[in-house]
């Protein structure tokens, strides 16, 4: 008797499953605006100058291939709370931050909803509506409750800051609260310095607490200390915190899997504790994580000239993104003769916007126009060139109407 002959089919995941009806697709036009993944003005993917130089250096080298400690490697470890909290933090010299390194964004998250779900029983995660979208399953997996608080607004195509404020404070007390560090996935739009301000009061008030993710940082503005704000802004009141971090997407890692989880404690000797317990949750799941991600990391943020290189080629990428987005604006604004307001398309920020189509318009851009997205409406504008701009626009106008 077969005993796996009761297991169903797995609907295609709602981001990485257009990037395969993508492939599948043989029309000239064919445009993937779903996975947020970097691409050239050629629409090919990109490996970053400064990533094939430090790769250049290791091979030289000739590293081992032993094992790396649970939290991973020290040095990775090291630079990557530098980069997130800024090195002259005094958190860092307090030794008040447990860092693990985790596989990418997605295996941070996993391991803090594990913590979570061990220490925390009962707590629930409150998360954007709408959010990535993999936050859901990540916590429904780690059996760790979760609800949403309001986030976008349609009416505005901006933020619902005051629903977002009200459904944090009417959260239980101690709930823990997932905020997008910058470049918020799937709206981008982020809070400015003063809701963010705000934000930390309300958390403060009812003793939540913040569990950043920062997929982006230093993608979204060009600068990895303007991305790291709203983190230092709560950190510099003196809040616990949790922040999960990612290479992909600002370094070009994607499949090296290299991110972080950070826990902001009170105390050194709390930090020392939970970092204990991480590696005690990380062992059973995937016992240590790939060395070659953070030695690259390690490698660049450890050498002035090649971080300074990253620096500019972050520039570069973002720079990009801005420009194609102006460039879309445009194309709307002077095709579309309905008078309708595309201005959001110029105030949201990194890799994606939320166009507002819906689900059957969404549809509509992928069967008749070949342009593949999410169907929430949201594009990548990374993978967008210049030259598509114009087909890009009489797809949405013809979308809409
Ligand atoms: C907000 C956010 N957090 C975490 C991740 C995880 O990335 P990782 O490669 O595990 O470090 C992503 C990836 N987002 C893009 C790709 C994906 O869905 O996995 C996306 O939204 O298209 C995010 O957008």
């Amino acid at each position: 008797v077969s005993r796996f002959e009761g297991i169903t089919m797995a609907p295609p995941d709602p981001i990485l499953g257009v990037s395969e009806a993508f492939r599948a697709d043989t029309h000239e036009m064919k445009l993937n605006l779903g996975v947020g993944a970097y691409r050239t003005e050629e629409l090919q993917p990109y490996v970053l100058n400064v990533v094939k130089k430090a790769e250049n250096l290791m091979l030289e080298r000739g590293e081992n291939k032993e094992y790396l400690p649970i939290e991973g490697l020290a040095a990775f470890n090291k630079v990557t709370a530098e980069l997130l909290f800024g090195a002259d933090n005094p958190v860092i010299e307090q030794k008040r931050v447990a860092t693990v390194q985790g596989l990418s964004g997605t295996g941070s998250l996993r391991l803090a909803a594990a913590l979570i779900e061990r220490y925390f029983p009962g707590a629930k995660v409150i998360i954007s509506s709408p959010t990535w979208g993999n936050h859901k399953n990540i916590f429904n997996d780690a059996r760790v409750p979760w609800s949403e608080y309001r986030y976008y607004d349609p009416k505005t195509v901006g933020l619902d800051f005051d629903g977002m404020i009200s459904d944090i404070k009417a959260a239980p007390e101690g709930s823990f609260v997932l905020l997008h560090g910058c470049a918020h996935n799937p709206t981008g739009i982020d809070p400015t310095p003063e809701q963010w301000a705000t934000i930390a009061d309300v958390i403060e008030e009812k003793n939540h607490i913040p569990f950043f993710d920062v997929a982006y940082q230093g993608f979204a503005s060009g600068s990895l200390d303007e991305d790291a704000s709203s983190v230092r802004l709560f950190a510099a009141r003196g809040m616990e915190l949790l922040v999960a971090q990612s290479y992909s997407k600002n370094l070009g890692l994607y499949a090296e899997r290299i991110g972080a989880i950070n826990v902001l404690c009170s105390s050194a000797d709390a930090a020392t504790r939970v970092k204990s317990q991480l590696k005690r949750l990380a062992r059973p799941m995937y016992s240590n994580p790939p060395v070659h991600g953070a030695r690259v990391v390690a490698n660049i943020v450890g050498s002035t000239a090649l971080f300074n290189e990253w620096k500019e080629e972050m520039e570069m990428m973002a720079g990009r993104i801005k420009s194609v987005r102006q460039k879309l604006f445009d194309s709307l604004s002077g095709t579309d003769k309905s008078g309708k307001d595309w201005s959001f398309i110029l105030k949201q920020i990194g890799m994606f916007s939320f166009t507002g189509l819906n689900t059957a318009q969404s549809d509509n851009m992928t069967n008749k126009w070949h342009v593949y997205m999410t169907k929430d409406g949201r594009i990548s504008l990374a993978g967008l060139s210049s030259a598509k701009c114009e087909y890009l626009a009489d797809a949405i106008i013809d979308s809409f109407h």
